[in-house]
């Protein structure tokens, strides 16, 4: 048990004059009472947590990350998306192993605590090791197998021999604790053939579980697939029903036609936007303005980081609050509440989570702030600050109930080792 006292709670975004100072207890992994401050009693052998001069944020949720490639920070900086992944990323990527998976993974899930992410939605390889580092760490995640056949019959057998030994291995970890969660996820519609992506959307709905999917990130991948196919990628993958009776996960939607964002509406699916991989790949900037006013639902990402080149949500928060006011030349779209929503209750909808809010009966995947912090003053404004000014920096964060990040440091891992690991794993890699 944990008791939070006396702790501002930043449970509206919308109505900020509503947050008010509160105690809060939490069982298990379950947040059970949110009271005035001071009327908790102490339940005997809870934690107390002292809030006074704190804030309490519900945890940010990712919904776009390959986890594991903390160890390709600044590898291969400055080019375009498919000169990047097809003469550097991936040639390094063919040189992975379990270890450098495991150290960027535990790299990774280091650097998203410590900036109040509690939980992501990946897609990458070597499955069993990430799984053996976010357990280690404590976080919340939905994994998904990259899965890409180019095309290739006898490469897509393997895909699909693949996928069924991580789904096995990935029931097996949900089974401990609903910590780790499953998806499918074919990586593109350049890179997996119509029969993979089929069965790909068979697997998500045996399992009921979503698809994590990129979809048109730069308009050079969307000109593969029409000289392919005569349709746009979205109308491509609609006609093979690859959309249908699942939670699609599309991360980018930079580029889409108006026949393309009608399909986001009528199929409902999730937009992960990754505002930063975006401009520094050069893709382009997803029209967010018309895809809120069209209700769709927008979530937030970060990307893996080889094209952030960091996993702090806060800066995607910041750029997408920011970028497309630029673009738009109109102060007055993506306001503080809608881009704070897309990394928290938004996100948590598309994953089918628990979380992204503070309520009675949630999960508790909280985030802890110290308000004595440059960026966070003053006080009063704090919301509109989780949006456009803090850096990022998080006390404590609570994650199924669990203490992971106390007063800055891992409470799960020895941050030295972390450090030491992820730099070995990198020589391993480019050398
Ligand atoms: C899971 C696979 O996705 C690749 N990957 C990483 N970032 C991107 C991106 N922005 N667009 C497409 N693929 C990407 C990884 O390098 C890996 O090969
Ligand atoms: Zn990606």
């Amino acid at each position: 048990m944990i008791a939070i006292k006396n702790i501002l709670v930043l449970n509206n975004f919308e109505e900020p004059q509503k947050c008010k100072k509160s105690d809060i207890l939490i069982e298990n992994n379950i947040i059970t009472k949110i009271c005035d401050a001071g009327q908790l009693k102490t339940p005997e052998g809870a934690i107390v947590i002292d809030g006074t001069k704190k804030a309490i944020m519900p945890g940010l949720i990712n919904t776009h990350s390959h986890i594991p490639m903390t160890i390709f920070r600044g590898v291969a900086d400055d080019l375009p998306l498919m000169d990047w992944l097809g003469n550097h990323i991936w040639p390094l990527e063919a040189k992975l192993d379990e270890e450098i998976i495991y150290a960027g993974t535990m790299l990774g899930c280091m650097e998203m605590i410590k900036t109040g992410t509690v939980a992501f939605n990946d897609m990458y390889f070597f499955t069993d090791s990430i799984i053996k580092a976010v357990e280690t760490a404590n976080m919340r995640c939905t994994l998904s197998y990259g899965l890409i056949d180019l095309c290739n019959e006898e490469k897509r057998q393997t895909e699909v021999k693949a996928q069924k030994d991580v789904l096995n291995s990935l029931e097996k970890a949900h089974n401990k604790n609903g910590l780790i969660n499953a998806a499918v996820g074919p990586h593109a519609p350049y890179t997996c053939s119509a029969d993979l992506l089929q069965h790909a959307h068979e697997l998500a709905k045996e399992h009921n579980i979503p698809m994590n999917i990129h979809m048109n990130e730069t308009e050079d991948e969307i000109r593969q697939i029409k000289e392919k196919t005569g349709l746009r990628p979205f109308e491509f993958l609609n006609s093979l029903g690859v959309f249908d009776d699942i939670n699609v996960v599309a991360a980018h939607c930079v580029h889409l036609s108006d026949n393309e964002i009608n399909i986001l509406k009528e199929k409902n699916i999730y937009v992960s936007h990754n505002p930063l991989s975006n401009l520094k790949l050069g893709s382009g900037i997803a029209p967010i303005p018309t895809y809120l006013k069209d209700n769709i639902n927008v979530t937030l990402g970060t990307d893996g980081c080889a094209s952030n080149n960091n996993l702090n949500l806060f800066e995607s928060i910041k750029a997408c609050a920011t970028v497309h006011k630029g673009v738009q030349q109109d102060s007055t779209v993506v306001k503080v509440s809608e881009v704070l929503n897309m990394a928290t209750k938004n996100a948590s909808k598309a994953l089918n989570y628990n979380s992204g809010e503070i309520k009675e009966g949630m999960w508790a995947d909280l985030v802890i702030l110290d308000l004595k912090n440059p960026t966070l003053i003053p006080n009063k404004n704090i919301i509109s600050h989780l949006a456009y000014s803090f850096n990022g920096v998080v006390e404590t964060v609570i994650i199924n109930g669990k203490i992971v990040l106390e007063n800055g440091k891992m409470t799960t891992m020895d941050e030295d080792k972390v450090y030491e690991k992820a730099e070995e794993a990198y020589l391993n890699l480019v050398n």
